[in-house]
């Protein structure tokens, strides 16, 4: 069976059609036995049409784009930026999984190094789309491998899913944790020292 679905080497996907997402939401809403046209779902189709636009903005959005800006700054030890806010959504129930991300590089031997709040940009390109939470931290950690030429990554993810807190096995508070560890950060001790940084409140 081929995918209807056009991706690109980064899956992303075409142009989001409003009215036909619009469209979309009126018939579930039909499905679940509500009325659509009663006084307070009227602007409902439209309005869940931009919610997931905007949870679903970073298939449109190329991580080559977001880690532009490099400095040579000669710094060629590990930066860690800590507990990135994320929200994306799970491709198996659309309900939204959400926590942290911990972002770790070692620079090229360049010394190209990106912006801080690049790296927290770049988190969001992936978050942005429907996923699930090991290819969010796979996706995060090659794309700052292979656009940075980083030496070493490290990437953690702590999230919770609401498709295991509010339906299914109903289990609020569950959290799962992936990573994701590349290059030089294999290593053992260095790896440690990562994690003891992630880990260090
Ligand atoms: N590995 C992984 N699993 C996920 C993620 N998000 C949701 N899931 C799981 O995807 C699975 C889908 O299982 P299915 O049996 O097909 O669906 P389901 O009947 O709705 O499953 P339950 O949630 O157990 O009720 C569930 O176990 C979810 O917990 C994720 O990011 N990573
Ligand atoms: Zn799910």
């Amino acid at each position: 069976m081929t995918d209807p679905v056009t991706l690109d080497g980064e899956g992303r996907i075409g142009e989001f059609d409003e009215k036909r997402a619009e469209a979309a939401v009126r018939e579930l809403l039909i499905a679940v036995g509500e009325d659509p046209d009663r006084e307070g779902l009227a602007e409902t189709p439209a309005r869940v049409a931009r919610a997931y636009r905007e949870l679903l903005a970073g298939l449109r959005q190329d991580p080559e784009d977001v880690l532009t800006t490099t400095f040579d700054l000669g710094h060629d030890e590990m930066v860690l930026v800590k507990d990135i806010e994320i929200v994306s959504l799970c491709e198996h129930h659309m309900l939204p999984f959400h926590g942290v991300a911990h972002v770790g590089y070692i620079p090229a031997e360049s010394g190209k190094i990106t912006g801080l709040s690049k790296l927290a940009r770049l988190v969001e390109v992936f978050a942005r789309r429907l996923q699930v939470q090991e290819r969010l931290t796979t996706q995060i950690a090659d794309s700052l491998m292979r656009i940075l030429e980083a030496r070493g990554v490290i990437v953690v993810v702590e999230a919770e899913h609401m498709c295991m807190s509010v339906r299914g096995i109903r289990k609020p508070g569950a959290k799962t944790t992936t990573s994701a560890v590349r290059g030089q950060l294999r290593d053992a001790t260095t790896r440690a020292e990562a994690m003891s940084l992630i880990l260090a409140r």
